[in-house]
């Protein structure tokens, strides 16, 4: 993270994943709504897992009852896995599933990390999402949400992986995941960390070392979640299961 200090991430504890989903539903509903009340179109960061598609699902739900206009939201994405565009692995596909085909987003503001259908390897694929983001403008996300692997990995950031490492760009990739599927696309830290609220979602007890880790003093590369805190808030949405060391 750059050198400005940046507020201490808050833990807000719920007591099982569909309590965390339907707080961060609710919340995030809420802030998108007094954005766009302040005339301000959101730029939003999705992420991919077991909790996100809970979550995406009671978004689809209650966004109807919600004054968001999801026309107006800007959609982008943590990371991907660099597979064909309609593999059940895509983080995108989820996403578009569980919430997106529901709402009525604007195709062209919603920013899916290039598939085996569109790059050559996933460097290119990489590349030409640095490219698409720094064409959008200054690349700040209002809302970034992130899920926390076992391991302690975000995105597609895993503990002593290159990718950790990789400076003055946008996204970079990774060749061997060491959890399938092998072939990512992932923002950096340096992209990750020009999010202004970084919302990390954790729910079950095989979460709860990494998130305990994450929240604790520690190096980044054996804990990739101890490396991404937004500039205005950073918060630890977890159920008591994955709060059980904290
Ligand atoms: O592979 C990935 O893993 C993480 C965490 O997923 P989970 O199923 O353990 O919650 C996810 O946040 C990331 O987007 C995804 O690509």
């Amino acid at each position: 993270m750059s050198g400005e200090a940046r507020p201490d991430p808050r833990v807000e504890r719920f007591a099982d994943s569909d309590a965390v989903a339907e707080e961060v539903a609710r919340r995030l509903l809420d802030v998108l709504s007094v954005f766009q009340a302040n005339g301000h179109d959101p730029h939003i960061g999705l992420t991919g897992g077991t909790i996100a598609d809970v979550l995406h699902r009671r978004l689809a739900e209650l966004s109807p009852d919600s004054n968001v206009d999801w026309s107006r939201v800007h959609v982008w994405w943590g990371d991907e896995r660099f597979v064909a565009a309609d593999s059940d692995d895509r983080n995108a596909l989820q996403a578009r599933r569980a919430l997106l085909d529901h709402v009525d987003v604007d195709p062209a503001l919603v920013h899916e990390m290039p598939s085996t259908d569109d790059a050559r390897d996933a460097e290119a694929g990489a590349a030409a999402y640095s490219a698409t983001v720094r064409a959008s403008g200054d690349g700040e996300l209002d809302v970034l949400m992130l899920g926390i692997g076992p391991d302690g990995h975000c995105a597609s950031l895993f503990p002593h992986h290159p990718a950790l490492h990789v400076e003055d760009q946008v996204a970079t990739y990774v060749l061997d995941s060491p959890k399938p599927p092998p072939e990512r696309i992932t923002l950096t830290f340096e992209a990750l960390n020009r999010s202004k609220a970084v919302w990390f979602l954790a729910t079950g007890e095989r979460k709860a070392d990494a998130v305990a880790a994450a929240l604790s003093p520690g190096e980044v590369r054996d804990t990739p979640a101890r490396g991404v805190r937004g500039s205005a808030e950073t918060i630890f949405f977890v159920d008591e299961a994955a709060a059980a060391r904290l």
